[in-house]
């Protein structure tokens, strides 16, 4: 599966955050997704998850067929903020199986809400508390947990991990890992430890564009310089005068 943007292009008033921007993400890797404070990351998910619109360009969506749909359903798109937005007057096991109840026809396991619950590292005890009272790692896990459940093709990330325990964010990144053979991965996030841990590709969102950095870099030693260099305000500005020379 393939989710495919093409010559994006979005403003919000005097600032421009993507031209003509264009990417195809596919199955089997996990992107990460890099870019200054400002740069439109969470807006470019917001547009994938047809929460805002574009002004113009494509994002499409195939099918099993490697046919492109650009009227995908929004429920085909899982996405984890970085804030969890859960519903606070509902315990974890209520909103759990509230959602395996409106998912019921394109579920495959037969768990139940405390199964999941467990298999994100969220202990009995917890089950029946609401959820304003969870703390925010013990949302995004239930924020992650739904996305999971309900096996939506693509999975985009907004700077997760961050407040998950060391016992959690282990146990997280290898639920990611395991999700990637079938679904389209894309995280943003500004540590570029988990960048290279995580990673089989790391894309930046830098002067409006898409652009894959060389996979051989992500190991590298000089991994973190080279980033500073590609996000920079300088970067190409002496090759562009060089070239005007
Ligand atoms: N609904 C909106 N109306 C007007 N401007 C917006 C709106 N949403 C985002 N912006 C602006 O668009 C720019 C990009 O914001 P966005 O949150 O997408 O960046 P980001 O790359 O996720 O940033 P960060 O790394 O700091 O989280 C910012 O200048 C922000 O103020």
């Amino acid at each position: 599966m393939k989710l495919i943007l093409e010559k994006i292009n979005k403003k919000f008033a005097e600032k421009t955050l993507f031209t003509d921007a264009s990417f195809t993400f596919e199955t089997g890797k996990i992107y990460g997704l890099l870019g200054r404070n400002g740069a439109g990351k969470t807006t470019l998910f917001n547009c994938i998850s047809k929460n805002m619109s574009l002004d113009s360009g494509q994002i499409a969506l195939t099918d099993e067929t490697g046919e492109a749909h650009q009227d995908y359903d929004n429920t085909e798109i899982g996405f984890i903020y970085t804030q969890p937005i859960l519903p606070n007057f509902m315990t974890a096991v209520e909103f759990v199986q509230f959602f395996i109840d409106i998912n019921s026809t394109r579920l495959v396991t037969q768990k139940t809400a405390s199964d999941y619950l467990i298999a994100v590292g969220i202990q009995e005890i917890d089950h029946n508390k609401l959820l304003k009272d969870f703390s925010h790692g013990m949302k995004n896990k239930v924020q992650m947990l739904i996305s999971v459940i309900t096996e939506t093709p693509v999975l985009l990330l907004d700077e997760p991990l961050t407040s998950f325990d060391v016992i959690a964010a282990h146990d997280m990144k290898k639920l990611i890992l395991s999700l990637k053979k079938d679904t389209v991965i894309i995280f943003s996030t500004h540590i570029l430890q988990l960048a290279q841990d995580m990673c089989d590709e790391i894309i930046l969102l830098h002067n409006e564009k898409l652009t894959a950095v060389n996979p051989e870099m992500i190991h590298d030693k000089n991994f973190e310089s080279e980033i500073i260099e590609l996000l920079s305000d300088n970067y190409g500005v002496a090759d562009k005068e060089t070239a005007h020379e």
